[in-house]
């Protein structure tokens, strides 16, 4: 059976721009039209709206000299307004070639905004195509709010399109203005147009106020509809626009008797760029396209994938040019664990291996973000602690950081089995805590290491909230060493570094 061919239009930089904050340059409209034609292989872009402002024009001029030298020209759309011609006049001058003529599509607009009856606006329309054509500008057709016109008035949808069949019209779209649309509703009401218009080409522009701008562009695909309107990342106004990235997907797994060209393995890499050009965040569980979507947690999961690849959908990360991953943290088995030192070239025995685990864990519950990169620090500082037995332990300790006080520390330390409690200032907190130490030792008459360098860095690739590791030197009996503590908390890192070091000079 041959496949249907569904046209996709992107308007990124259209309705994505209407994103609330987001405003492109020209450059950027320019190298994110070349991305979404060339490298995407979208059929067609809308760019801008006319009249908006001189840079929108400058975004589009630039826009079209490169469309004219490529001969893409007709694949490149601008909304424009029923104005009298102030819309095509401005187009003309850009050198934009499609105008998407915004329309009203339901009574309520129409008779509230507009203030017009359908006969006059069935009239200024007529002149708005034929002067376009006049000026080698081709037509398509917003029905603006059509959505609520097909549930409202009805008549009125029907007798417009009438009419609009009878111009020179390439293709008209059918948005959802106000996202209002479930979709039984828009089954329904898209096959009662492809039914009584079967010739004509319909797009669908879904929004997502219901988070159901997906599951529509589903709906209307199946009910026979001709073009759909996407943006990356699903920006545009209010809640924004179908994603191209789920509907891509959706359509390339779900809907076989449908054929479209999008280019999957660059989804991601126009996605992030897009991100950088708007400053607005892709959501971390974005299906497709957000951090992680292709992360597996559950420790569970990633034994299943062990097996057999058992927790894998047909949503392979490689289709879209990106690499699954295994999460540490407290919901890791051992198998995340194993995934990630694979990955690193890296290999401990059972013993080692669940010692780490059980590390990990522990950060994982201290709501700390581990990650690949941080496992090197953490396999050292877990086989690290093993090599000795701990004599002295840092049984408890208050750090006090006030504003017009010196720092102070009240430190319990328990040496043999005895408890020591002392409390001192410092010129930091690990000052502080270093002198408590230090009274202590002075009781007991044991000599405390002298500290001759104290070195903080953060695994580097490590996210933001990640451990840091302290690394203290010191110097006992002529003596160097270096230990080194690992936490989020810089002050907590060299505490663990000070008590390994304590135990270090016992043996
Ligand atoms: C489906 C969509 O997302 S539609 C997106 C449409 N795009 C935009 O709105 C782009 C940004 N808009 C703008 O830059 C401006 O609103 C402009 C240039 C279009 C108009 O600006 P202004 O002249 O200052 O008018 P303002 O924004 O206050 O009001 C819109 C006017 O357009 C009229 N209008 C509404 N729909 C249409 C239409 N389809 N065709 C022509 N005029 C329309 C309104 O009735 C109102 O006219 P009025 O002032 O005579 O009552």
């Amino acid at each position: 059976m041959e496949k249907r061919k569904i046209e996709i239009m992107d308007t990124t930089l259209r309705d994505g721009e209407q994103t609330s904050g987001v405003s492109f340059s020209a450059a950027e409209k320019l190298t994110i039209a070349q991305l979404l034609l060339e490298e995407l292989n979208i059929d067609r872009i809308e760019i801008a709206s006319a009249r908006v402002s001189e840079g929108e024009f400058q975004g589009v001029s630039g826009i079209m000299s490169w469309a004219e030298e490529k001969g893409y020209t007709d694949r490149i759309e601008v909304l424009a307004f029923v104005d009298g011609g102030i819309s095509i006049e401005w187009m003309k001058k850009a050198g934009a070639k499609v105008q998407n003529l915004l329309t009203k599509g339901s009574l309520n607009h129409l008779t509230h905004q507009l203030k017009k009856t359908p006969e006059q606006h069935f009239d200024e329309i007529a002149k708005s195509i034929t002067l376009a054509n006049e000026n080698g500008i081709s037509t398509n057709v917003y029905l603006e709010d059509w959505s609520n016109g097909m549930r409202n008035s009805p008549e009125y949808v029907f007798q417009y399109l009438d009419f609009l069949v009878t111009q020179p019209v390439k293709r008209i779209l059918l948005p959802d203005t106000l996202g209002v649309l479930i979709p039984s509703d828009t089954f329904e009401f898209i096959s009662k147009i492809t039914a009584k218009y079967p010739n004509i080409h319909f797009d669908f522009h879904a929004h997502n106020d219901y988070d159901l701008s997906v599951a529509n562009v589903m709906e209307a695909v199946k009910a026979g509809i001709n073009g759909l309107h996407v943006t990356v990342n699903g920006m545009g106004e209010r809640a924004g626009n179908a994603p191209l990235e789920s509907t891509v997907a959706v359509i390339n797994d779900f809907m076989p008797e449908v054929k479209i060209n999008i280019k999957e393995s660059s989804l991601y890499s126009v996605s992030k760029l897009v991100e950088t050009f708007t400053g607005y965040r892709i959501p971390a569980n974005k299906p497709i396209v957000g951090d992680n979507v292709f992360t597996q947690t559950a420790g569970i999961h990633a034994d299943g994938d062990n097996k057999n690849n058992l927790y894998f959908n047909d949503l392979l990360p490689e289709r879209f040019g990106r690499k699954r991953k295994y999460a540490l943290g407290k919901t890791s088995g051992k198998a995340n664990i194993e995934k990630n030192l694979q990955e690193l070239g890296l290999k401990l025995n059972p013993e080692d291996l669940k010692l780490v685990t059980q590390r990990i864990i522990e950060l994982g519950d201290k709501k700390e973000t581990v990650t690949k990169e941080d496992l090197p620090y953490i396999i050292s500082d877990v086989l690290d602690s093993q090599s000795y037995e701990e004599k002295i332990v840092v049984e408890s300790y208050v750090l006090v950081h006030a504003k017009g006080l010196r720092p102070s520390t009240t430190l319990c330390l328990k040496i043999d089995g005895e408890i020591f409690e002392e409390n001192a200032q410092g010129d930091g907190q690990f000052d502080a805590f270093m002198n408590a130490l230090s009274k202590i030792y002075k009781t007991k008459k044991m000599i405390l290491p002298k500290l001759v360098d104290y070195a903080v860095r953060i695994p580097p690739g490590s996210s933001s909230d990640a451990l840091c590791e302290t690394i203290i030197t010191w110097t006992h009996n002529g003596k160097e060493f270096k230990t080194r503590g690992l936490d989020s908390d810089q002050t907590v890192a060299a505490i663990i570094a000070t008590q390994k070091m304590l135990n270090v000079v016992v043996i």
